[in-house]
C-alpha cells in the first residue's frame, strides 16, 4: 500500500514517464474466470454530445462563428469556443444547460445495439458511468430519460452518475475523455479512449488504447478476458 501511495505521489508530481509506468501497473487487470465489469460513458460514447451541441449552437446563435466537428480539439467545447471568441464560452455552456439538450441527443452509431448485446454476454456486468453538469435542473433527469428511451427501463438499474469516475470500480472504462482523474490515484479500470472528433489527434502513450467505434467492442472485451 505504501508503495502504491508513493507511486501515486510521483504520478501527481507530473513525471510523465513514471506516470505512464504507474498507469500500466494500476490499469484494471482482470483475472481469468472472473466476471468482467465494463463501465460505459454516455456523452460522446452512447449519446452524440458534439453533434447535438453543434446543431443547437448554430440554431440558437446563427450570427456567431462556430467550429466544424473536424476542427474540434480538446475535450472542453467551452474552452475552444472561448478561444474563438470570448463570449462564446458562456454561449456554448448555455446550450447544454438548456431544457431538452441531453434528452434530444442522437445515439452514437452502433452504441445502442452494442450495449444491448453487451449486457447479455456471459460473465459480463455493464454499467453506464456518466458525469452530470453542476447546473442540475435538467441534465440528470434527462440522462435517465435518454437511457430509458433508447435502451429501456431495465438499464436504469445500471446508471452511475458521478463527477469522479476514479471512485467507480470496474475492469474497463470506455470513455471519450483523454485524461480521467479524481481522488483515487490508482483507479481499478483500464481506460480505453473512445474515438471522438475532439480526441482524434491525441497521441496515446502505450499501453493506452482506443476503441475506434462500436464495431470493435467484442474483441476489446475478449482481450480483457485473456
Ligand atoms: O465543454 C464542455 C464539454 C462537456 N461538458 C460536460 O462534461 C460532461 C462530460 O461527461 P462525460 O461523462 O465525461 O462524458 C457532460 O456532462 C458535459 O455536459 C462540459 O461541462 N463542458
Ligand atoms: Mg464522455
Amino acid at each position: 500500500m505504501i508503495f502504491l501511495a508513493r507511486l501515486a505521489n510521483l504520478r501527481r508530481s507530473g513525471n510523465k514517464v513514471l506516470g505512464a509506468v504507474i498507469k500500466s501497473v494500476c490499469a484494471g487487470h482482470h483475472s481469468a474466470g472472473a466476471r468482467l465489469r465494463v463501465l460505459v460513458d454516455m456523452d460522446g460514447v452512447l449519446a452524440d454530445f458534439e453533434g447535438g451541441f453543434l446543431k443547437k449552437f448554430r440554431d440558437t446563435y446563427p450570427e456567431d462563428p462556430y467550429i466544424e466537428l473536424q476542427d474540434r480539439r480538446g475535450f472542453w467545447v467551452s474552452t475552444q469556443y472561448g478561444e474563438l471568441q470570448p463570449d462564446l464560452c458562456e454561449k456554448a455552456k448555455s446550450i447544454w444547460e438548456s431544457k431538452n439538450f441531453f434528452i434530444e441527443l442522437e445515439p452514437i452509431p452502433g452504441a445502442v445495439e452494442a450495449v444491448k448485446e453487451m449486457v447479455n454476454v456471459k460473465d459480463t456486468d455493464v454499467f453506464i458511468c456518466t458525469s452530470p453538469i453542476k447546473k442540475y435542473k435538467y441534465c440528470p433527469y434527462e440522462k435517465y430519460a435518454w437511457v430509458e428511451k433508447h435502451l429501456g427501463k431495465d438499464f436504469l438499474e445500471l446508471m452511475v452518475l458521478t463527477r469522479d469516475k476514479t471512485l467507480v470500480s470496474g475492469n474497463l472504462l470506455i470513455d471519450d475523455k483523454p485524461d480521467i482523474s479524481g481522488v483515487e490515484p490508482c483507479p481499478k479500470w483500464e481506460h480505453v479512449l473512445f474515438s471522438a472528433c475532439h480526441n482524434m489527434h491525441v497521441q496515446l502513450r502505450p499501453p493506452k488504447r482506443r476503441l475506434h467505434s462500436w464495431d470493435d467492442w467484442k474483441p476489446l472485451l475478449d482481450s480483457k478476458r485473456q
